[in-house]
């Protein structure tokens, strides 16, 4: 079977052959099966984001590979990239970033409508993500009258919303309070070893990062 996530080699430098030129990664590799959970951990600024993005297709790579399902997504236009990213790949970042005009239900909704599934079909897979989590009783509500955690767990739905092939996240409880992040996490993790589908997580937290499959540490560059 394919791999879910490849990374191969992956070089990316800021301001090339400028004086304020930074490498921020050098040849870093990673491939995830599917159904594994790893997580990324690293020093702020070591290139965590500049990683995720690059993995989650919002950003390019100078060198190396990408690989999703074992499909080059480097060697794609920049339209079926542009499609693939919305096909295959789930984000969740620190701060929920769900639209503030529409309710909870209707920001899980709307991605699957960009993907032409039928509105009827789009909520009712909604409200089945939302119970999952346990939030389906916030459905109505805008993400303003939602608690962090909800906020948090509503955004995960959303991240899941298409049947991703991998989900990206950046922290993403890294914004709640101790016990809050916990029992989030483990939302996302019934969820994620439900569906199978492999997740690549940054987080500062030990404890988090004990519960996933493995751990990869960004040094220099590289994954280690
Ligand atoms: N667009 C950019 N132009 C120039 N430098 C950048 C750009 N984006 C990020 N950097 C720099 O690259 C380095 C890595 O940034 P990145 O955001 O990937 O780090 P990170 O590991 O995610 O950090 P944190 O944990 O603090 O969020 C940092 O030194 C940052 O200042």
């Amino acid at each position: 079977m394919n791999d879910a996530l490849t990374l191969d080699g992956i070089g990316k430098t800021y301001n090339p052959g400028k004086p304020n030129a930074l490498t921020v990664l050098d040849g870093a590799s990673l491939s995830l099966k599917p159904g594994e959970v790893v997580a990324l951990v690293a020093p702020s600024g070591a290139g965590k984001s500049t990683l995720l993005h690059i993995a989650g297709l919002l950003d390019s790579a100078d060198t190396g590979r990408v690989l999703i399902g074992g499909t080059e997504m480097t060697r794609l236009s920049d339209a079926r990239r542009t499609a693939a990213r919305r096909e295959e790949v789930g984000f969740v970042y620190q701060f929920h970033h769900l639209l503030p005009e529409f309710s909870a239900v209707e920001n899980i909704v709307l991605p699957q409508l960009a993907n032409g599934v039928p509105d009827r079909e789009a909520r009712e897979h909604a409200l089945s993500l939302m119970a999952r989590v346990g939030v389906e009783g916030r459905a109505d509500n805008r993400p303003a009258a939602l608690s962090g955690g909800e906020q948090q767990r509503v955004a995960f739905c959303r991240a899941l919303a298409n049947r991703p092939r991998v989900l990206l996240a950046d922290e993403p409880t890294g914004n709640l309070d101790p016990a809050t992040s916990d029992t989030v996490f483990a939302a996302l993790m019934d969820v994620v070893r439900d569906t199978g589908l492999a997740a690549l997580i940054a987080t500062h937290n030990p404890t988090l990062a004990a519960r996933m499959d493995r751990t990869v540490r960004l040094e220099g560059g590289r994954l280690v």
